[in-house]
């Protein structure tokens, strides 16, 4: 059976229809407490390291932790005075998560465009999970 609409075209349409930010833009309100940076990835992909503050939520639970009706609902993505900006590995995941959460009604998220690698290529702060732990044990 042909694939008549490819992985391509998908996320040409769904790269038009949502916000895209580059790194440099990200990078710019990385600080702002209204800013929430999303990973997408797969858990085993964040062994060589994410975004400094970047809340990890799966790509396959995301629809199920932004609903509130969902049982699997996380608080999080219920606080409407943040943007939620997501990101995966290099752009292409974040920009069908993005475009369904809008589906979904959310007009508060946006993606990174080029994912993961174009902000380590550009320089953007990261942590492995090891430095997230001794951080966020230094905060508590
Ligand atoms: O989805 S991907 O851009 O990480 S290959």
């Amino acid at each position: 059976m042909p694939i008549t609409k490819g992985f391509r075209a998908l996320v040409d349409e769904a790269m038009a229809q949502i916000k895209n930010y580059s790194v440099q833009e990200v990078r710019a309100r990385l600080a702002d407490p209204r800013v929430q940076l999303v990973d997408i990835r797969d858990v085993r992909e964040l062994a060589a390291g994410t975004v400094v503050g970047a809340y990890h939520a799966p790509r396959g639970m995301l629809e199920f932790w932004v609903d509130p009706a969902s049982p699997y609902h996380k608080p999080i993505f219920a606080d409407e005075g943040k943007e939620f900006i997501l990101f995966c590995g290099a752009g292409w995941r974040s920009a069908l998560a993005t475009k369904t959460l809008q589906d979904m009604g959310m007009t508060n998220v946006a993606h990174l465009d080029g994912g993961y690698a174009e902000w380590v290529k550009q320089g953007g702060p990261t942590e492995t999970p090891e430095e997230r732990e001794k951080r966020k044990a230094k905060q508590a």
